[in-house]
């Protein structure tokens, strides 16, 4: 007799499983825990051992694996609005910078729950995080079940507030690594060469190693951040990085927006993981980043946000868009980054960027049950000839009725199972007038 094993039966109207694999009609997969066990065409018929416990009946739903935002700053969701239409260091030094000196812990907790309600509406399931008060942006992420990895933004110049922020980065690995049954990850986050000195970036380095987690920083975002590590080190910030002793340890680099072909060959080297941010990128001047390059090049890369303050939402479908139409117009060819492409940044890509096991943004049999349930009924899949192409090029946040984490449904019809829509929008509405009063 066959060991017997519960299992839970979800059927959908269709289904892409990865880039490669896809059900354009009624499909079903068997999840036993937190995981997907198999997937078929069609009708589910039980195998031997399996006892059905629950099935969830959804023929009205396009089921696809939950989005992955590679890099991002959760709490700045308050900020939104704030600086628009200024270049990066602009917005930074005199917008940002002032108003972030008065976050409080309330505004990150609130900011980030606000940040992952916004993610769950859009169909994101893992999302990197670099920000300050990070304890209470995890206390948040836990709270939303997505997946996260957080880091402690480090930036300093002065030696006693570079060993307090190294302290405070040792703390809050031992703190959150792991928890959340694994949903959250922690890594170390130097902001940037222009930020953290290089003596201080091998210090992050050595730390890192020591407490065998890895990296999240910005590189290369603008002209002039390349042009000043090259006047001033020969370097470029890449080069920096590497030199430093960073880039040893698993990277994630935010932008390489202004990375050359040398730069390009360091991170394919090191196995840098990089995260792309078309719409920020786009929206502060900064450029456009060499993506058919990396790729070509086998350069592993995810799709991101940025932060809430220069995009201005946290809506992946629209980076996803962004991805396979902008390069097509940069080279001139409708060929770079196919709609098969810029689907895998988003999900399968992503998740190997932010450093999630193997399977992750896939639903294929051992992938971890986090999936997005879309509205087959949205004119956007009406009719469809290619379920890849309707994603990629027509569908958005809107179509999102459902999303699930490992298992557990975290937004069910829009609503979102674990936080609090109401007490989110009321606390947001109260922050922002703090945080701008007088
Ligand atoms: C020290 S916490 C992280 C820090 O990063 C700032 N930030 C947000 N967006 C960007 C960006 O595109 N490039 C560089 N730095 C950015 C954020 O405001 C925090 O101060
Ligand atoms: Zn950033």
């Amino acid at each position: 007799m066959a060991h017997e094993r519960s299992v839970t039966v979800l059927e959908v109207g269709g289904a892409v499983v990865d880039r490669h694999t896809f059900y354009a009609g009624p499909a079903y997969f068997v999840i036993e825990g937190s995981h997907i066990v198999r997937h078929g065409e069609g009708d589910y018929e039980p195998e031997p051992g399996e006892v059905v416990v629950r099935r969830w009946r959804k023929r009205d739903r396009i089921a696809i694996p939950g989005l992955v935002n590679a890099h991002g700053h959760a709490a700045m969701t308050l900020l939104r609005g704030v600086g628009d239409d200024l270049p990066l260091m602009t917005w930074l030094t005199e917008r940002i910078f002032p108003i972030e000196a008065r976050l409080t812990a309330e505004c990150v907790y609130w900011g980030t729950q606000l940040a992952c309600w916004e993610m769950l509406l859009s169909g994101t399931t893992a999302y990197a995080d670099m920000y300050m008060m990070m304890d209470h942006a995890a206390e948040a992420a836990a709270e939303s079940g997505m997946r996260a990895l957080l880091s402690i933004g480090l930036a300093a110049t002065e030696a006693d507030v570079q060993a307090e922020k190294l302290e405070a980065s040792r703390a809050f690995v031992q703190a959150w690594h792991g928890k959340g049954d694994g949903r959250i990850q922690v890594a170390l986050g130097p902001h940037a060469p222009y930020t953290c000195p290089e003596p201080f970036l091998t210090q992050v380095a050595d730390l890192a190693a020591e407490l065998g987690v890895g990296i999240q920083i910005h590189l290369s975002e603008t002209r002039g951040e390349v042009d000043q590590f090259l006047s001033q080190e020969g370097l470029t910030p890449i080069g920096l990085a590497e030199r430093a002793g960073l880039l040893n340890l698993p990277t994630l680099a935010a932008h390489c927006v202004h990375a050359t072909q040398n730069d390009i060959e360091i991170l394919r080297t090191h196995d840098v993981r990089v995260a792309h941010n078309p719409q920020s990128n786009l929206k502060l001047g900064s450029g456009i980043m060499p993506l058919p390059d990396m790729l070509d090049r086998g350069v592993t890369v995810g799709l991101g946000t940025d932060g809430a303050a220069s995009n201005n939402n946290l809506d992946m479908f629209e980076e996803m868009r962004l991805a396979a139409t902008l390069h097509k117009g940069v080279r001139e060819d409708a060929t770079t980054v196919d709609a098969a492409t810029a689907f895998a940044l988003a999900t399968e890509l992503g998740a190997r960027a932010i450093f999630l096991p193997e399977n992750h943004g896939t639903l294929r049999p051992g992938a971890p049950c986090d999936m997005v349930l879309l509205d087959a009924h949205s004119p956007h899949f009406t009719p469809s000839h290619d379920l890849l192409s309707d994603l990629v090029y027509a569908a958005g946040a809107d179509d999102v009725l459902d999303v699930i984490v490992a298992g557990e449904w975290v937004l069910q019809n829009r609503e979102p199972t674990a936080l609090d829509a109401e007490r989110i929008r009321f606390e947001a509405r109260r922050l922002k007038d703090l945080l701008t009063r007088g």
